[in-house]
Protein backbone atom coordinates (compact mmCIF):
# COMPACT_ATOMS: atom_id res chain seq x y z
CA UNK A 1 0.00 0.00 0.00
CA UNK A 2 2.64 2.31 1.54
CA UNK A 3 4.63 1.68 -1.66
CA UNK A 4 1.19 2.46 -4.50
CA UNK A 5 1.14 5.93 -2.70
CA UNK A 6 4.67 6.69 -3.04
CA UNK A 7 4.59 5.77 -6.57
CA UNK A 8 1.18 8.23 -7.06
CA UNK A 9 3.45 10.55 -5.92
CA UNK A 10 6.33 10.86 -7.47
CA UNK A 11 5.09 10.94 -11.34
CA UNK A 12 3.39 14.74 -9.68
CA UNK A 13 6.26 15.54 -8.54
CA UNK A 14 8.18 15.08 -11.22
CA UNK A 15 5.37 16.87 -13.37
CA UNK A 16 5.75 19.90 -11.68
CA UNK A 17 9.67 20.17 -12.07
CA UNK A 18 8.52 19.72 -15.41
CA UNK A 19 6.14 22.44 -15.64
CA UNK A 20 8.94 24.85 -13.76
CA UNK A 21 10.94 24.17 -16.35
CA UNK A 22 8.60 24.66 -19.20
CA UNK A 23 7.52 27.74 -17.45
CA UNK A 24 10.82 29.37 -17.41
CA UNK A 25 12.31 28.03 -20.64
CA UNK A 26 9.43 30.12 -22.03
CA UNK A 27 10.29 33.06 -19.99
CA UNK A 28 13.76 33.23 -21.32
CA UNK A 29 12.32 32.62 -25.06
CA UNK A 30 11.05 35.77 -24.31
CA UNK A 31 13.48 37.67 -22.86
CA UNK A 32 16.00 36.25 -25.72
CA UNK A 33 13.49 37.27 -28.30
CA UNK A 34 12.79 40.75 -26.95
CA UNK A 35 16.34 41.43 -26.99
CA UNK A 36 17.15 39.54 -30.43
CA UNK A 37 18.35 42.87 -32.18
CA UNK A 38 20.55 43.37 -29.63
CA UNK A 39 22.05 40.11 -30.04
CA UNK A 40 22.50 40.66 -33.48
CA UNK A 41 23.88 43.70 -33.59
CA UNK A 42 26.24 42.24 -30.97
CA UNK A 43 27.44 39.44 -33.50
CA UNK A 44 27.88 41.83 -36.14
CA UNK A 45 30.01 43.59 -34.44
CA UNK A 46 33.67 43.46 -33.40
CA UNK A 47 34.45 43.16 -29.60
CA UNK A 48 36.41 41.38 -27.07
CA UNK A 49 35.30 38.09 -25.75
CA UNK A 50 32.34 38.64 -23.62
CA UNK A 51 30.57 35.64 -21.47
CA UNK A 52 27.23 35.19 -20.18
CA UNK A 53 25.13 37.47 -18.08
CA UNK A 54 28.57 39.15 -16.91
CA UNK A 55 29.70 40.08 -20.21
CA UNK A 56 33.01 41.88 -20.43
CA UNK A 57 32.58 43.12 -16.57
CA UNK A 58 35.17 40.66 -15.18
CA UNK A 59 37.29 43.38 -16.62
CA UNK A 60 35.64 45.77 -14.32
CA UNK A 61 35.88 44.13 -11.21
CA UNK A 62 39.53 46.51 -10.63
CA UNK A 63 40.48 49.07 -8.22
CA UNK A 64 39.51 52.43 -9.48
CA UNK A 65 42.99 53.34 -10.40
CA UNK A 66 42.60 50.16 -12.91
CA UNK A 67 39.31 51.13 -14.97
CA UNK A 68 41.13 53.37 -18.01
CA UNK A 69 43.37 50.98 -18.62
CA UNK A 70 40.71 48.27 -18.31
CA UNK A 71 38.15 50.15 -20.98
CA UNK A 72 41.31 50.79 -23.18
CA UNK A 73 42.19 47.13 -23.26
CA UNK A 74 38.75 46.36 -23.88
CA UNK A 75 38.37 49.01 -26.86
CA UNK A 76 41.36 49.70 -28.49
CA UNK A 77 41.96 46.31 -30.74
CA UNK A 78 39.14 46.95 -32.16
CA UNK A 79 37.46 49.24 -34.98
CA UNK A 80 34.84 51.55 -34.73
CA UNK A 81 32.09 50.83 -33.92
CA UNK A 82 33.13 47.94 -31.71
CA UNK A 83 30.95 46.13 -28.73
CA UNK A 84 31.31 45.98 -25.19
CA UNK A 85 28.66 43.65 -22.56
CA UNK A 86 28.52 45.40 -19.35
CA UNK A 87 26.56 42.64 -18.05
CA UNK A 88 23.37 42.56 -19.72
CA UNK A 89 23.76 46.22 -20.98
CA UNK A 90 25.28 46.15 -25.00
CA UNK A 91 27.31 49.31 -25.33
CA UNK A 92 28.09 50.16 -28.88
CA UNK A 93 31.82 51.92 -28.32
CA UNK A 94 32.23 54.75 -31.45
CA UNK A 95 35.44 56.51 -32.04
CA UNK A 96 35.62 57.21 -35.51
CA UNK A 97 35.37 61.00 -36.24
CA UNK A 98 32.46 60.38 -39.03
CA UNK A 99 30.47 58.51 -36.78
CA UNK A 100 30.72 60.18 -33.95
CA UNK A 101 29.96 63.42 -35.50
CA UNK A 102 26.77 61.42 -36.96
CA UNK A 103 26.05 60.25 -33.51
CA UNK A 104 26.67 63.04 -31.13
CA UNK A 105 24.27 65.47 -33.53
CA UNK A 106 21.77 63.21 -33.79
CA UNK A 107 18.75 64.60 -31.42
CA UNK A 108 17.94 60.97 -30.39
CA UNK A 109 20.99 60.18 -28.22
CA UNK A 110 20.92 62.94 -26.61
CA UNK A 111 19.56 60.83 -23.35
CA UNK A 112 22.57 60.26 -21.07
CA UNK A 113 22.79 57.06 -19.58
CA UNK A 114 21.22 55.93 -16.43
CA UNK A 115 24.67 55.88 -14.75
CA UNK A 116 24.63 59.96 -14.77
CA UNK A 117 21.72 59.75 -12.88
CA UNK A 118 24.22 58.42 -9.60
CA UNK A 119 25.22 61.97 -9.99
CA UNK A 120 21.90 63.82 -8.86
CA UNK A 121 22.85 63.65 -5.45
CA UNK A 122 25.83 65.62 -6.12
CA UNK A 123 24.49 67.96 -8.97
CA UNK A 124 20.58 68.19 -8.35
CA UNK A 125 18.76 67.57 -11.90
CA UNK A 126 20.07 70.53 -13.31
CA UNK A 127 20.81 70.62 -16.78
CA UNK A 128 23.96 68.02 -16.87
CA UNK A 129 21.56 65.47 -15.39
CA UNK A 130 18.27 66.28 -17.09
CA UNK A 131 16.28 64.68 -19.98
CA UNK A 132 14.55 65.11 -23.16
CA UNK A 133 12.51 68.52 -23.52
CA UNK A 134 13.20 70.14 -20.04
CA UNK A 135 16.74 69.74 -21.19
CA UNK A 136 16.65 71.05 -24.05
CA UNK A 137 14.14 74.46 -22.86
CA UNK A 138 16.18 74.75 -19.84
CA UNK A 139 19.66 74.67 -21.65
CA UNK A 140 18.17 77.01 -24.46
CA UNK A 141 17.09 79.12 -21.67
CA UNK A 142 20.23 79.48 -19.25
CA UNK A 143 22.63 79.90 -22.25
CA UNK A 144 22.90 83.55 -21.90
CA UNK A 145 23.97 83.42 -18.79
CA UNK A 146 27.03 82.49 -20.30
CA UNK A 147 27.11 84.21 -22.78
CA UNK A 148 29.87 87.27 -24.16
CA UNK A 149 28.34 89.90 -22.29
CA UNK A 150 28.25 88.29 -18.91
CA UNK A 151 31.87 87.08 -19.76
CA UNK A 152 33.05 90.34 -19.54
CA UNK A 153 31.88 91.13 -16.31
CA UNK A 154 32.65 87.74 -14.81
CA UNK A 155 36.15 88.31 -16.48
CA UNK A 156 36.51 90.98 -13.67
CA UNK A 157 35.88 88.76 -10.77
CA UNK A 158 38.24 86.00 -12.05
CA UNK A 159 40.92 88.50 -12.04
CA UNK A 160 40.62 89.70 -8.73
CA UNK A 161 40.55 86.26 -7.62
CA UNK A 162 43.51 85.27 -9.24
CA UNK A 163 44.95 88.17 -8.29
CA UNK A 164 44.34 87.53 -4.51
CA UNK A 165 45.44 83.49 -5.59
CA UNK A 166 48.58 84.88 -6.90
CA UNK A 167 48.91 87.35 -3.82
CA UNK A 168 48.61 84.46 -1.41
CA UNK A 169 50.60 82.25 -2.52
CA UNK A 170 53.38 84.41 -3.40
CA UNK A 171 53.57 85.45 0.37
CA UNK A 172 54.02 81.86 1.29
CA UNK A 173 56.80 80.97 -1.41
CA UNK A 174 58.72 83.89 -1.10
CA UNK A 175 58.76 84.00 2.99
CA UNK A 176 60.64 81.14 4.33
CA UNK A 177 59.42 81.42 8.15
CA UNK A 178 55.90 80.48 6.49
CA UNK A 179 56.89 77.06 4.71
CA UNK A 180 55.68 75.33 8.04
CA UNK A 181 52.14 74.64 8.40
CA UNK A 182 51.78 75.59 11.97
CA UNK A 183 53.55 78.57 11.26
CA UNK A 184 51.23 79.75 8.31
CA UNK A 185 48.30 78.38 10.22
CA UNK A 186 48.63 81.14 12.64
CA UNK A 187 48.72 84.20 9.89
CA UNK A 188 45.82 86.18 8.22
CA UNK A 189 46.32 84.45 5.00
CA UNK A 190 45.53 81.28 6.39
CA UNK A 191 42.72 82.56 7.20
CA UNK A 192 41.93 84.03 4.16
CA UNK A 193 42.66 80.77 2.43
CA UNK A 194 40.18 78.95 4.53
CA UNK A 195 37.04 81.68 4.09
CA UNK A 196 37.86 81.41 0.42
CA UNK A 197 37.73 77.09 0.82
CA UNK A 198 34.58 78.02 3.03
CA UNK A 199 32.42 79.94 0.70
CA UNK A 200 33.09 77.53 -2.39
CA UNK A 201 31.54 74.90 -0.35
CA UNK A 202 29.15 76.75 1.11
CA UNK A 203 27.83 77.16 -2.33
CA UNK A 204 27.20 73.48 -2.76
CA UNK A 205 26.01 73.13 0.92
CA UNK A 206 24.12 76.22 2.02
CA UNK A 207 22.80 78.30 -0.88
CA UNK A 208 20.39 76.04 -2.20
CA UNK A 209 19.17 75.06 1.07
CA UNK A 210 19.22 78.92 2.25
CA UNK A 211 17.37 79.88 -1.35
CA UNK A 212 14.68 77.24 -0.08
CA UNK A 213 14.43 78.07 2.96
CA UNK A 214 14.09 82.11 2.38
CA UNK A 215 11.70 81.36 -0.30
CA UNK A 216 9.29 78.82 1.35
CA UNK A 217 9.53 81.16 4.90
CA UNK A 218 8.96 84.28 2.55
CA UNK A 219 5.99 82.89 0.51
CA UNK A 220 3.40 85.67 1.00
CA UNK A 221 1.69 86.01 -2.42
CA UNK A 222 3.47 85.08 -5.50
CA UNK A 223 5.91 83.06 -5.35
CA UNK A 224 8.59 84.45 -7.35
CA UNK A 225 8.06 88.27 -7.11
CA UNK A 226 8.49 87.33 -3.10
CA UNK A 227 11.75 85.61 -4.34
CA UNK A 228 12.66 88.95 -6.34
CA UNK A 229 11.79 91.77 -3.92
CA UNK A 230 12.46 90.46 -0.78
CA UNK A 231 15.30 87.64 -1.03
CA UNK A 232 17.66 88.68 -3.88
CA UNK A 233 19.63 91.43 -1.56
CA UNK A 234 19.76 88.79 1.20
CA UNK A 235 21.11 85.97 -1.04
CA UNK A 236 23.69 88.27 -2.51
CA UNK A 237 25.26 89.45 0.69
CA UNK A 238 25.08 86.15 1.71
CA UNK A 239 27.06 85.20 -1.13
CA UNK A 240 29.12 88.28 -1.75
CA UNK A 241 30.06 88.80 2.68
CA UNK A 242 29.26 91.95 3.53
CA UNK A 243 32.45 94.02 3.13
CA UNK A 244 33.37 91.75 0.49
CA UNK A 245 31.31 92.80 -2.19
CA UNK A 246 33.26 90.95 -5.65
CA UNK A 247 30.08 91.10 -7.29
CA UNK A 248 30.38 94.24 -10.19
CA UNK A 249 26.89 95.82 -9.52
CA UNK A 250 26.24 95.91 -13.28
CA UNK A 251 26.74 92.07 -13.70
CA UNK A 252 24.27 89.38 -11.94
CA UNK A 253 25.52 86.70 -10.54
CA UNK A 254 24.12 83.64 -11.36
CA UNK A 255 21.63 83.63 -8.73
CA UNK A 256 20.68 86.37 -9.35
CA UNK A 257 19.86 85.90 -13.24
CA UNK A 258 18.22 82.79 -12.47
CA UNK A 259 16.04 84.52 -10.35
CA UNK A 260 15.53 87.66 -12.74
CA UNK A 261 14.55 85.06 -15.62
CA UNK A 262 12.13 83.39 -13.39
CA UNK A 263 9.98 86.53 -12.19
CA UNK A 264 10.36 87.85 -16.28
CA UNK A 265 9.42 84.36 -17.43
CA UNK A 266 6.31 83.01 -15.02
CA UNK A 267 6.49 79.18 -15.25
CA UNK A 268 9.78 78.53 -16.75
CA UNK A 269 11.87 77.88 -13.63
CA UNK A 270 10.99 77.44 -10.17
CA UNK A 271 13.05 77.30 -7.00
CA UNK A 272 13.92 73.34 -7.09
CA UNK A 273 15.05 74.23 -10.78
CA UNK A 274 16.97 77.09 -9.80
CA UNK A 275 18.12 75.36 -6.60
CA UNK A 276 19.20 72.39 -9.32
CA UNK A 277 20.98 74.39 -11.66
CA UNK A 278 23.13 76.57 -9.10
CA UNK A 279 23.96 73.06 -7.51
CA UNK A 280 25.00 71.45 -11.33
CA UNK A 281 27.32 74.78 -11.91
CA UNK A 282 28.69 74.86 -8.74
CA UNK A 283 29.84 71.41 -8.94
CA UNK A 284 30.95 71.47 -12.26
CA UNK A 285 32.51 74.55 -12.35
CA UNK A 286 34.82 74.20 -8.82
CA UNK A 287 36.86 72.14 -7.28
CA UNK A 288 33.79 70.85 -4.61
CA UNK A 289 32.95 67.42 -4.87
CA UNK A 290 36.24 66.58 -7.32
CA UNK A 291 34.26 67.43 -10.13
CA UNK A 292 36.99 69.40 -10.63
CA UNK A 293 37.05 70.87 -14.61
CA UNK A 294 38.82 73.69 -14.73
CA UNK A 295 41.31 73.15 -12.43
CA UNK A 296 42.10 70.00 -13.20
CA UNK A 297 42.86 71.72 -17.10
CA UNK A 298 45.61 74.20 -15.28
CA UNK A 299 46.72 72.02 -13.58
CA UNK A 300 47.49 69.33 -16.45
CA UNK A 301 48.39 72.58 -18.59
CA UNK A 302 51.06 73.68 -15.64
CA UNK A 303 52.57 70.12 -15.53
CA UNK A 304 53.30 70.23 -19.30
CA UNK A 305 54.46 73.52 -19.17
CA UNK A 306 56.80 72.34 -16.57
CA UNK A 307 58.17 69.59 -18.66
CA UNK A 308 58.12 71.49 -22.24
CA UNK A 309 60.37 74.76 -20.93
CA UNK A 310 60.88 75.77 -24.63
CA UNK A 311 56.78 75.75 -24.78
CA UNK A 312 56.62 77.52 -21.40
CA UNK A 313 58.68 80.49 -22.74
CA UNK A 314 57.03 80.84 -25.79
CA UNK A 315 53.75 81.16 -23.83
CA UNK A 316 55.51 83.91 -21.24
CA UNK A 317 56.87 85.76 -24.49
CA UNK A 318 53.40 85.95 -26.06
CA UNK A 319 51.80 86.89 -22.61
CA UNK A 320 54.70 89.80 -22.15
CA UNK A 321 53.51 90.90 -25.38
CA UNK A 322 49.89 90.72 -24.75
CA UNK A 323 49.76 92.35 -21.21
CA UNK A 324 51.89 94.79 -22.13
CA UNK A 325 54.30 94.83 -19.23
CA UNK A 326 51.37 94.35 -16.65
CA UNK A 327 51.72 91.45 -14.17
CA UNK A 328 48.32 90.56 -15.09
CA UNK A 329 45.76 90.27 -18.50
CA UNK A 330 42.23 92.07 -18.74
CA UNK A 331 39.75 90.56 -20.60
CA UNK A 332 40.19 92.11 -24.08
CA UNK A 333 43.56 90.89 -23.69
CA UNK A 334 42.29 87.43 -23.79
CA UNK A 335 41.62 87.05 -27.38
CA UNK A 336 45.38 87.37 -28.41
CA UNK A 337 46.67 84.51 -25.91
CA UNK A 338 46.52 82.41 -28.79
CA UNK A 339 49.63 79.97 -28.07
CA UNK A 340 48.05 79.61 -24.76
CA UNK A 341 44.94 78.40 -25.93
CA UNK A 342 46.59 76.07 -28.05
CA UNK A 343 48.70 74.82 -24.58
CA UNK A 344 45.21 74.35 -22.84
CA UNK A 345 43.79 72.11 -25.76
CA UNK A 346 46.91 70.28 -26.03
CA UNK A 347 46.51 69.18 -22.58
CA UNK A 348 42.93 68.63 -23.02
CA UNK A 349 43.82 67.12 -26.15
CA UNK A 350 45.92 64.49 -23.58
CA UNK A 351 44.00 64.23 -20.34
CA UNK A 352 39.95 64.62 -21.88
CA UNK A 353 38.21 65.30 -18.21
CA UNK A 354 35.29 62.97 -20.03
CA UNK A 355 37.07 60.80 -22.23
CA UNK A 356 34.00 58.28 -22.79
CA UNK A 357 30.70 59.59 -22.55
CA UNK A 358 27.71 56.84 -22.25
CA UNK A 359 24.23 57.47 -24.11
CA UNK A 360 21.04 55.83 -23.82
CA UNK A 361 19.28 54.48 -27.33
CA UNK A 362 15.12 55.40 -26.61
CA UNK A 363 14.61 53.58 -30.04
CA UNK A 364 16.09 52.29 -32.74
CA UNK A 365 18.37 53.91 -34.69
CA UNK A 366 19.92 53.64 -38.63
CA UNK A 367 23.24 54.48 -38.42
CA UNK A 368 25.38 53.09 -41.56
CA UNK A 369 25.35 49.95 -42.00
CA UNK A 370 23.80 49.04 -38.58
CA UNK A 371 20.85 49.34 -36.52
CA UNK A 372 21.43 50.62 -32.86
CA UNK A 373 18.48 48.78 -30.87
CA UNK A 374 16.17 50.41 -28.34
CA UNK A 375 17.85 49.30 -24.93
CA UNK A 376 21.50 49.76 -25.94
CA UNK A 377 23.57 52.42 -25.30
CA UNK A 378 26.59 54.27 -27.17
CA UNK A 379 29.86 54.71 -25.50
CA UNK A 380 31.58 57.95 -27.31
CA UNK A 381 34.97 57.33 -27.09
CA UNK A 382 36.51 60.55 -27.16
CA UNK A 383 40.11 59.63 -25.44
CA UNK A 384 40.65 57.43 -28.59
CA UNK A 385 39.85 60.22 -30.80
CA UNK A 386 41.65 62.42 -28.91
CA UNK A 387 44.94 60.02 -29.37
CA UNK A 388 44.29 58.52 -33.40
CA UNK A 389 47.56 58.42 -35.24
CA UNK A 390 45.63 59.21 -38.29
CA UNK A 391 44.43 62.43 -36.74
CA UNK A 392 46.89 63.46 -34.69
CA UNK A 393 50.69 64.05 -36.30
CA UNK A 394 52.23 63.44 -32.83
CA UNK A 395 49.29 61.85 -31.00
CA UNK A 396 51.70 60.61 -28.06
CA UNK A 397 53.37 64.12 -27.12
CA UNK A 398 52.31 67.44 -25.72
CA UNK A 399 52.36 69.03 -29.17
CA UNK A 400 50.53 72.28 -28.99
CA UNK A 401 51.43 72.91 -32.68
CA UNK A 402 48.51 70.39 -33.60
CA UNK A 403 46.41 73.72 -32.83
CA UNK A 404 47.73 76.34 -34.87
CA UNK A 405 45.30 77.57 -37.23
CA UNK A 406 46.51 75.85 -40.25
CA UNK A 407 46.78 71.69 -38.52
CA UNK A 408 43.38 72.74 -36.99
CA UNK A 409 41.56 73.61 -40.56
CA UNK A 410 42.38 70.38 -42.27
CA UNK A 411 41.63 68.40 -39.45
CA UNK A 412 38.26 66.48 -38.89
CA UNK A 413 35.91 68.70 -37.26
CA UNK A 414 35.06 65.45 -34.47
CA UNK A 415 38.40 65.16 -33.88
CA UNK A 416 38.80 67.25 -30.20
CA UNK A 417 35.96 66.97 -28.37
CA UNK A 418 37.09 67.91 -24.90
CA UNK A 419 33.91 69.53 -23.82
CA UNK A 420 31.41 67.18 -26.72
CA UNK A 421 29.14 68.57 -28.97
CA UNK A 422 25.74 68.67 -30.35
CA UNK A 423 23.05 68.68 -27.98
CA UNK A 424 24.84 67.70 -24.72
CA UNK A 425 27.92 69.69 -25.52
CA UNK A 426 29.34 71.79 -22.38
CA UNK A 427 27.05 74.83 -21.93
CA UNK A 428 30.50 76.92 -20.19
CA UNK A 429 33.15 76.54 -22.82
CA UNK A 430 33.98 80.22 -23.47
CA UNK A 431 33.63 80.90 -19.83
CA UNK A 432 36.39 78.13 -19.19
CA UNK A 433 38.51 79.26 -21.66
CA UNK A 434 38.15 82.92 -20.43
CA UNK A 435 38.69 81.78 -16.46
CA UNK A 436 41.32 79.46 -17.17
CA UNK A 437 43.47 82.11 -19.49
CA UNK A 438 42.75 84.38 -16.47
CA UNK A 439 44.63 82.15 -14.00
CA UNK A 440 47.40 80.69 -15.95
CA UNK A 441 48.42 84.01 -17.56
CA UNK A 442 48.12 85.66 -13.85
CA UNK A 443 50.92 82.31 -12.36
CA UNK A 444 53.05 82.36 -15.53
CA UNK A 445 53.52 85.96 -15.41
CA UNK A 446 54.84 85.51 -11.47
CA UNK A 447 56.47 82.18 -11.93
CA UNK A 448 58.14 79.77 -13.71
CA UNK A 449 57.10 76.33 -13.48
CA UNK A 450 59.03 73.08 -13.26
CA UNK A 451 57.94 69.66 -13.56
CA UNK A 452 60.18 66.40 -13.42
CA UNK A 453 59.77 63.23 -15.53
CA UNK A 454 58.81 63.06 -19.00
CA UNK A 455 55.19 62.54 -20.50
CA UNK A 456 55.60 58.72 -20.96
CA UNK A 457 55.83 58.53 -16.62
CA UNK A 458 52.85 60.12 -16.20
CA UNK A 459 49.99 57.75 -14.83
CA UNK A 460 46.87 58.67 -15.53
CA UNK A 461 43.77 57.31 -13.48
CA UNK A 462 40.05 57.98 -14.17
CA UNK A 463 37.32 57.99 -11.56
CA UNK A 464 34.44 60.76 -12.13
CA UNK A 465 37.15 62.40 -14.29
CA UNK A 466 40.44 61.69 -15.49
CA UNK A 467 43.28 62.63 -13.46
CA UNK A 468 46.73 62.28 -12.56
CA UNK A 469 47.41 59.58 -10.34
CA UNK A 470 50.44 60.76 -8.52
CA UNK A 471 49.10 64.16 -8.12
CA UNK A 472 50.06 67.40 -9.61
CA UNK A 473 53.94 67.64 -8.78
CA UNK A 474 55.39 70.97 -9.84
CA UNK A 475 58.63 73.20 -8.67
CA UNK A 476 57.71 77.66 -8.97
CA UNK A 477 60.55 79.76 -9.31
CA UNK A 478 59.37 83.61 -8.83
CA UNK A 479 59.90 84.91 -12.59
CA UNK A 480 62.47 87.61 -12.50
C1 LIG B 1 37.70 73.06 -18.69
C2 LIG B 1 36.52 73.00 -18.18
C3 LIG B 1 35.40 72.12 -18.64
C4 LIG B 1 35.42 71.02 -19.42
C5 LIG B 1 36.62 70.35 -20.10
C6 LIG B 1 34.05 70.58 -19.54
C7 LIG B 1 33.66 69.47 -20.27
C8 LIG B 1 32.34 69.06 -20.39
C9 LIG B 1 31.93 67.88 -21.10
C10 LIG B 1 32.86 66.90 -21.81
C11 LIG B 1 30.59 67.80 -21.01
C12 LIG B 1 29.69 66.68 -21.56
C13 LIG B 1 29.61 65.64 -20.48
C14 LIG B 1 28.80 64.45 -20.87
O1 LIG B 1 28.00 64.50 -21.78
O2 LIG B 1 28.98 63.44 -20.19
C15 LIG B 1 30.13 68.93 -20.25
C16 LIG B 1 28.82 69.21 -19.98
C17 LIG B 1 28.43 70.24 -19.17
N1 LIG B 1 29.22 71.19 -18.57
FE1 LIG B 1 31.20 71.39 -18.79
N2 LIG B 1 33.24 71.42 -18.84
C18 LIG B 1 34.02 72.38 -18.26
C19 LIG B 1 33.61 73.41 -17.45
C20 LIG B 1 32.31 73.64 -17.09
C21 LIG B 1 31.89 74.70 -16.21
C22 LIG B 1 32.81 75.72 -15.61
C23 LIG B 1 30.54 74.60 -16.08
C24 LIG B 1 29.57 75.44 -15.30
C25 LIG B 1 29.81 76.58 -14.74
C26 LIG B 1 30.12 73.48 -16.90
C27 LIG B 1 28.82 73.08 -17.04
C28 LIG B 1 28.42 72.02 -17.82
C29 LIG B 1 27.03 71.60 -17.97
C30 LIG B 1 25.83 72.25 -17.33
C31 LIG B 1 27.03 70.49 -18.83
C32 LIG B 1 25.83 69.68 -19.29
C33 LIG B 1 25.42 70.12 -20.68
C34 LIG B 1 24.30 69.26 -21.22
O3 LIG B 1 24.14 68.12 -20.82
O4 LIG B 1 23.57 69.76 -22.09
N3 LIG B 1 31.22 72.93 -17.49
N4 LIG B 1 31.23 69.69 -19.88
Amino acid sequence: MRSAKTSEVIPVRSNMQWDFALFFAVIFLCVLWKRRKLYALSFQLPGAVAFPLVGNGISFMCRSEELLNAILKLTFPYPSPARLWLGPQLMVFVSDPDQLQVLMQSSKLATKSFLYSFLEPFMGKGVFTSQGNKHKFQKKLLQPLFGPKVLEGYSRLFQKHATRFYHIFAQRVTTFWLYPNWVYKLTSYYKEQQEMAKTAANLTEEVPTYFIKSFTTNLLSSGYICVKQARIPAILQKLDGKNNKVTDPRIPSMLEAMVEMAVNNPGCLNETDIKDHMLTFVSTASTVRSQDTQSSVIAFTLMMLGKHPHVQNKVVEELVEVSGGKKSVDFNDLRRLNYMEMCLKEAMRLFPLAPFMPRDVLEDVQFGKWTLPAGCSVLFGVYHVHRNPELWERPEEFYPEHFTPEAASKRHPFAFLPFSAGPRRCIAQQYSYTNMKILLSTILLNYVVECEGSFKDMRIIMDVSIRSRDGYMIKIKNRT
